[in-house]
């Protein structure tokens, strides 16, 4: 490949958290790390929050391969699994579809409306899941530290949805200097493979439903616009301390998701919007 070969790219989003998705299907075509940053560079290449790479599967209708703008791969994403899901669903005119990823197999179902649901899968909870460096109560975990103005977090939930996730609980969201506290969080040795870290304050609660606000730093990312994964991380840690029993509203900077999980039920449920963008070409050679 030249570099000047350029590559076709579909631009996408659910809630402002945006995506470059590139079709590997026919040729098996997956961008390098190195790629993958440049692609998702906002001043040097086209800009995004994750680059995607449909791929072919042998146990799914496609592969998706997610790749964060520092090069790294997540197992989960769950805002790029509905957009993908709604790509892939205009081609073949159905309404259902199965994505795996390097976490498992997702169902998807397109809604009348245009939303699509995500069967996200059973969330994982033992220390050893998440992971983190040592033994303790996965739903306590034994950090705190506050922000730049003093504000505390303390004992955030910990929650694998394919990807690790650390939930603080506060009092207000809209308060913490998430710049300085996501990366602090995000690296910290507790967490082996690193951490998206979710801050998030109820809103308001009635019977079986629960409205939370939430936002977002994510691993390999910083701050988004809204997180699929978190928003399911955040309804089972939400549920795990007797803040939610069911149904949730998550209330992310670029709008809301609903989710569903009950414990019995083990499957946490998304369901949320997915915009196309625009459809474009990106020069990928080896020299970039
Ligand atoms: N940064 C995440 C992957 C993207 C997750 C997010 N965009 C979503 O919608 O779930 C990680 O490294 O685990």
């Amino acid at each position: 490949m030249s570099k000047h070969d350029t590559r076709d790219f579909v631009k996408m989003h659910g809630l402002g958290n945006d995506f470059v998705i590139f079709d590997g299907r026919e040729d098996g075509f997956r961008p390098s790390p190195r790629q993958a940053a440049r692609v998702a560079d906002r001043h040097f290449g086209v800009g995004c929050d994750q680059v995607i790479t449909l791929e072919p599967s042998s146990t799914a209708d496609l592969f998706m391969r997610i790749q964060n703008p520092d090069g790294s791969e997540s197992g989960a994403c769950g805002n790029a699994t509905r957009c993908v899901a709604a790509l892939v669903l205009d081609e073949t005119g159905g309404d259902q579809l199965v994505i795996e990823t390097l976490a498992g197999l997702l169902a998807c179902t397109r809604l009348p409306d245009g939303r699509v649901t995500v069967d996200m899968g059973v969330p994982r909870l033992d220390w050893t899941e998440i992971p983190l460096a040592r033994a303790m109560d996965s739903g306590d975990i034994d950090l705190q530290l506050a922000d730049k103005a003093g504000h505390q977090l303390v004992a955030p939930v910990g929650v694998n949805m394919g990807n690790p996730h650390a939930v603080f609980f506060v009092a207000d969201a809209e308060a913490i200097d998430l710049p300085d506290i996501g990366p602090r969080v995000e690296h910290n040795p507790l967490f082996p493979e690193r951490v998206n870290v979710s801050v998030a304050s109820l809103m308001s609660r009635a019977k079986d439903h629960t409205r939370i606000r939430v936002r977002v730093w994510e691993r390999g990312a910083g701050i988004t616009l809204a997180c699929g994964s978190a928003s399911c991380a955040v309804i089972v840690a939400a549920t795990r301390r007797g803040l939610a029993d069911g149904r949730a509203t998550i209330v992310m900077d670029g709008g809301e998701l609903e989710l569903q999980w009950r414990e019995d039920d083990t499957h946490v449920l998304m369901t949320g919007p997915t915009a196309l963008v625009f459809r474009g070409a990106f020069p990928l050679g080896d020299t970039l």
